[in-house]
């Protein structure tokens, strides 16, 4: 079932990387204080990146017990270990290399000169072995109720490397799947499928900037997913939007500001 999705728009970009990271330190807490651990899924991409170097200069970041935090990616560009252009890589200069994490719990998507090569479908077909491997009875499928999966919004509605009407975005089976021919380069690249998406209990969806306001006002005016994937992505419990004042421009006036009562 669809949550229906709900608004926050922020002053500019900076703030919203900052009121996003204080969010998503509570939400770890929170996970932690109730089930032991967390579960985090991450995205690429300037506002994802933002987010975390946000997270990086919080103070309140101490809060969180890196050690029982598993991070998992909602996808990855299909390039060499280490590239600058992988999202784990990115990830790891803005954030994870200066946090204690348990390496173990770091869940990076391969690398296309890992243990299978260039075969970009072998390499998500070993990402959702590693989800159903991480996945308990009481998550009721392949995949582990992640506590708050992140993805940053395209312009052209795109969210992880699930882009308009190419095959993975119509994909209802598999968990993770291979992507041929991005329009965003890379080309190649490994992303998590709209069913594994909504298996996390909040999807936060982040978009700043003018060139995302067409973007968030199709998908959230009851666009279907094959042609926007962002009206796709919902959680079990919440979907948030979370906006600068320029991405959230050209909102229809039903959806933002709310009505006052
Ligand atoms: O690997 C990637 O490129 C992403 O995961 C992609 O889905 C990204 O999140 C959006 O394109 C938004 O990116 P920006 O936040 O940079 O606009």
């Amino acid at each position: 079932m669809s949550t229906a999705p709900q608004l926050v728009v922020h002053r500019d970009k900076e703030l919203m990387a900052q009121a996003a990271a204080a969010r998503l330190i509570t939400r770890i807490v929170d996970a932690q204080a109730s089930r032991g651990s967390a579960s985090v899924v991450l995205t690429g991409g300037r506002n994802g990146n933002g987010l975390l170097a946000a997270l990086a200069a919080a103070p309140a970041r101490d809060a969180v017990d890196w050690s029982r935090l598993d991070l998992w990616w909602g996808d990855e560009r299909f390039l060499p270990e280490g590239d600058p252009e992988r999202n784990v890589t990115q990830a790891r200069q803005a954030l994870l290399d200066s946090v204690p994490l348990d390496p173990k719990r770091v869940h990076a998507m391969p690398a296309s000169d890992g243990p299978y090569g260039d075969d970009v479908d072998a390499a998500a077909a070993a990402y959702a072995e590693e989800l159903a491997r991480a996945a308990g009875p009481e998550n009721h499928g392949p995949v582990p109720t992640f506590d708050v999966l992140m993805l940053g919004v395209g312009p052209d509605t795109h969210v992880a490397s699930l882009f308009p009407e190419l095959p993975a975005v119509r994909e209802v089976d598999r968990t993770v799947v291979g992507v041929h021919g991005a329009p965003k380069p890379p080309p190649t690249r490994v992303t998590l499928t709209l069913p594994a998406i909504r298996a996390a209990r909040e999807v936060w969806l982040l978009a700043a900037g003018e060139d995302k306001a067409q973007a968030a006002a199709i998908a959230l005016s009851g666009a279907g997913e094959i042609q926007a994937p962002a009206a796709g992505a919902y959680g079990r419990s919440r979907t948030l939007w979370l906006l600068d004042a320029a991405a959230a421009s050209e909102l229809p006036r039903s959806l933002y500001p709310p009505a006052s009562a």
